[in-house]
């Protein structure tokens, strides 16, 4: 879909926020207060009343909807709903030539005919860089030769509690008093083992070298309290090693960045000046 359609008549693009949790909400007032080029057009949750009532404070009202209500009243979506909504979220948008922003992104491996939909009929699914940092760089590299991505995430105990990988394999980490490494592997594994917990080393391997050849390591460590992610590169371009620590949300599992994150996408769109891809 072209850009002039893509637009209200103001010439605002319409963006429609899915799930109102630690990302949506803070994303769909970031919206309200305003973004230029951007305008908050609907909102969807699960509990649509409750949706209503915490979005009773916006200077604009929308429509609170159920997310397959949403595509008709806009051109771009912010998935940012329980991974395993993805599908039902992205879809309708991209058969239409529209764009997703996927945070859900350990959902996007399992997914991949998301991307065929969006090459199809024209559409987008942007996968910001969130929760992470860096993706700029990692990108840059990956256009010449990457010959390792390896992450290390370090996490509250509250930042991984009751993930499936865990509880299928009777790890206990409620009472440890020591940080325990409770994962080696992929992001492909880590996105079925972890789908609310790791999103950022499923968006790091679609950045780099993919989801089988980025190694991961997670650990639970009882003395922190930020979600800690480090990332090392060792490419023909340049060696980086990277670090973030982000300030748990509402939610101990989100970092409060991965909504500013979306927030500086949508600014960036309408933008006379743009720094950083
Ligand atoms: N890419 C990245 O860097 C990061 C990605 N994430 C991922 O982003 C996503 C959102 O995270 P976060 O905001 O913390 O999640 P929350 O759990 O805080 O919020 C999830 C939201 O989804 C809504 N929801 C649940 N079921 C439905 C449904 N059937 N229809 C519509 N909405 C629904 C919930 O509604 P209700 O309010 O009614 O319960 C809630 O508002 C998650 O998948 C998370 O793992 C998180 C951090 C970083
Ligand atoms: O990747 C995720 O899903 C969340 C995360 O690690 C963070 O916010 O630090």
């Amino acid at each position: 879909m072209s850009d002039a359609l893509n637009e209200t008549a103001g010439g605002a693009r319409r963006v429609a926020v899915a799930g109102l949790g630690a990302v949506g909400l803070r994303v769909a007032e970031a919206l309200d207060e305003g973004l230029p080029g951007c305008a908050l057009a609907a909102v969807s949750a699960n509990d649509l009343t409750r949706a209503r009532a915490r979005l009773g404070r916006l200077r604009t009202p929308v429509p609170v909807v159920p997310i397959e209500e949403l595509e008709p009243l806009a051109d771009i979506v912010v998935e940012c709903a329980p991974a395993s909504l993805l599908p039902a979220i992205a879809e309708p948008f991209l058969r239409a030539g529209k764009t997703v922003v996927v945070l859900s992104s350990g959902a996007l491996l399992a997914n991949e005919a998301l991307v065929d939909l969006a090459r199809a009929h024209g559409g987008q699914i942007v996968v910001p860089t969130g929760a992470l940092l860096g993706l700029d760089a990692v990108t840059a590299a990956a256009e010449g030769e990457i010959r390792s991505v390896r992450m290390v995430t370090r996490k509250p105990v509250r930042g991984l509690a009751g993930a499936p990988y865990l509880v299928e394999n009777g790890i206990a980490i409620d009472d440890i008093a020591e940080p325990l490494r409770i994962f080696k592997g992929t992001p492909r594994e880590a996105a079925v083992g972890f789908p609310a917990n790791l999103n950022v080393a499923a968006a790091l391997s679609l950045a780099g070298v993919g989801p089988d050849r980025t190694t991961l390591e997670i650990w639970a460590d009882p003395a922190l309290t930020l979600n800690t992610h480090h990332v090392e590169v060792e490419a023909d371009s340049a060696t980086f090693r990277m670090t973030i620590e982000n300030v748990p949300t509402d939610n101990p599992k989100t970092g409060r960045i991965t909504a500013l994150s979306v927030i500086a996408y949508l600014r960036k769109l309408g933008a006379p000046l743009r720094v950083g891809s």
